[in-house]
């Protein structure tokens, strides 16, 4: 049965100190993630977005508060986490399939045999339409295709949550929208915990069962939370005359560009 207390961010606060200048960059970040949700976080640049995925994911150490997942408190890396980074952090001299492997191995050594981990890389790389491409090295394959295997990679390590931070970015409109569709079909199929961070108020809609809206550093937080209530599977097409989508559309917006404009605009 589904967990509805999987991820829970306890008053979360960080400060970066530089000398003897310390920033507040987020303050009493609350809120509980249920198991098989997709959650996206939404804010203006520099609110402090990617440190809170970071610390979500072990990288970056809280100043106050905690993250519990599973009723136990995560404060360093760990494979139940696995993040997906904007500029697709694939090594260069290793093939599609041995990028994979790289984790794959790592994260099942002692626990699955050899061929099952050969049936399970390849199993992902299948998941994310890239099989076909195994022996390719990253130089040799697209954008979208490296974002692909990155996806893939993540999803091996099977993480009880997979961390998006801004995942499609840095891809072109179309690409942008069939990984979308991707991560979809994806998250359909396996029902895992999703934790995205985007700057596109569409993809956030498209993908998630809640929006978190930031709002402006320092100090930012929480500043409202969105439900979409959009059944799935959702289809763009679909989606463009949809009174729930456009109305979901015009909040988020309402909250990013009347609200809480971004710092360098507000005046
Ligand atoms: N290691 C660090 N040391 C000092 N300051 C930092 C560090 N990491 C982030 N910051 C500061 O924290 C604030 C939030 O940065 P963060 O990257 O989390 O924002 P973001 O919302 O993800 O931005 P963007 O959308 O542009 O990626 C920024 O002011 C940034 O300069």
């Amino acid at each position: 049965m589904a967990n509805n207390s999987y991820l829970k961010l306890e008053q979360i606060g960080k400060s970066f100190s530089r000398g003897p200048a310390t920033t507040e960059v987020l303050r009493d970040i609350s809120m509980i993630i249920n198991e098989g949700e997709y959650v996206s976080i939404i804010g203006h640049s520099g609110c402090g977005k990617s440190t809170l995925l970071n610390i979500i994911a072990g990288l970056t150490p809280v100043t106050t508060g905690g993250v519990i997942l599973e009723e136990r408190e995560v404060n360093s890396p760990g494979p139940e986490r696995a993040v997906v980074f904007q500029n697709h952090s694939l090594l260069p001299w290793l093939t599609v399939y041995e990028n994979v492997a790289l984790a794959v191995n790592k994260v099942f050594a002692g626990k699955k045999s050899r061929a099952e981990r050969h049936d399970w890389i390849e199993h992902n790389l299948q998941l994310v339409h890239m099989l076909h491409a195994r022996d390719k090295r990253p130089a040799e394959i697209s954008g979208g295709m490296k974002q692909r295997v990155g996806i893939a990679r993540g999803l091996a390590m099977e993480p009880k949550i997979l961390l998006l931070d801004e995942p499609f970015g840095a891809l072109d409109a179309l690409t942008r929208a069939h990984l979308q569709d991707s991560i979809m079909e994806i998250h359909m199929k396996l029902g895992n915990t999703m934790v995205m961070i985007t700057h596109d108020v569409d993809e956030a809609i498209f993908l998630s069962d809640r929006v978190v809206m930031m709002t402006n550093g320092p100090a930012a937080t929480i500043g409202e939370i969105l439900d979409v209530k959009l059944q799935r599977p959702r289809r763009r097409l679909e989606l463009v005359n949809n009174k729930a989508y456009t109305e979901a559309r015009a909040a988020v917006l309402e909250f990013l560009y009347a609200r809480h404009k971004a710092p360098t605009i507000a005046a």
